[in-house]
């Protein structure tokens, strides 16, 4: 059964409305996922609809608010997905937004070659993959770095402060308000704004937690 008209319809419940070239480009993610899952492990979902509703449409969540964000902080046209894993939500923030160069980066070589081929067959030039580990890169520095099922909130910062610039922010995807995880901030980081997310069929509860350095 075609899931383009759950993705459409779930999608603009969450205010990212998709073209067709979009959700072409989505579904055939999910498709290559579903391929290389059978062989490389990618993910612990093996069910398309639910990789439909848990992957896709979880991260299509954050491409409002991220829109939002970028309307209000010009140049912030960049950014790092830390702990990318098979690119969630990289891939996803990708392929909805072409003026937006994303940075997947993982520890783990077989997950990196796959964004990468990804990147490749659904030609996303402003997709790129890092294997590494995220506190070893030295290289550049991101406006937007964000993270999905990789750390608490302690570590996302401690691991990748280095890597936010000047007037960054990080845009970390967590379940329930994580309040013990809040609270064990340093003190020179601000939250700025806890976003609570409505994933349509996920029946679960999900935010973003903005952070900044003071
Ligand atoms: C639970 S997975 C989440 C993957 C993806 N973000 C998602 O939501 O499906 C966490 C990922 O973080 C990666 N990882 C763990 N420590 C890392 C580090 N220090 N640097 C880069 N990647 C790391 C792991 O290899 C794994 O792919």
């Amino acid at each position: 059964m075609s899931m383009r008209p759950e993705l459409l319809r779930g999608a603009e419940a969450l205010g990212c409305a998709l073209d067709e070239a979009q959700a072409d480009r989505l579904l055939g993610y999910l498709d290559l996922m579903a391929r290389w899952n059978k062989v490389y492990n990618l993910t612990a979902l093996r069910d398309p609809a639910q990789m439909l509703t848990h992957h896709l449409l979880d991260s299509l969540a954050v491409v409002a608010p991220l829109r939002r964000h970028r309307a209000q902080a010009p140049g912030a046209d960049t950014l790092l997905d830390v702990g990318s894993g098979g690119g969630l939500p990289g891939v996803v923030l990708a392929a909805t937004d072409a003026a937006l160069k994303v940075t997947c980066v993982d520890a783990v070589q077989k997950k990196a070659t796959f964004v990468r081929q990804v990147a490749a067959e659904l030609r996303l030039p402003n997709l790129q993959a890092l294997h590494a580990r995220v506190e070893t890169i030295t290289t550049q520095r991101w406006p937007v770095v964000t993270a999905r099922a990789f750390a608490s909130l302690p570590d996302i910062v401690a691991l990748t402060r280095p890597l936010l610039a000047e007037g960054g922010v990080w845009m970390a995807m967590k379940g329930q308000h994580p309040a013990d995880e809040i609270a064990a901030l340093p003190a020179d980081i601000e939250v700025f704004a806890i976003e609570p997310l409505t994933v349509p069929g996920l029946g679960a509860e999900r935010c973003i937690v903005w952070m900044r350095p003071r």
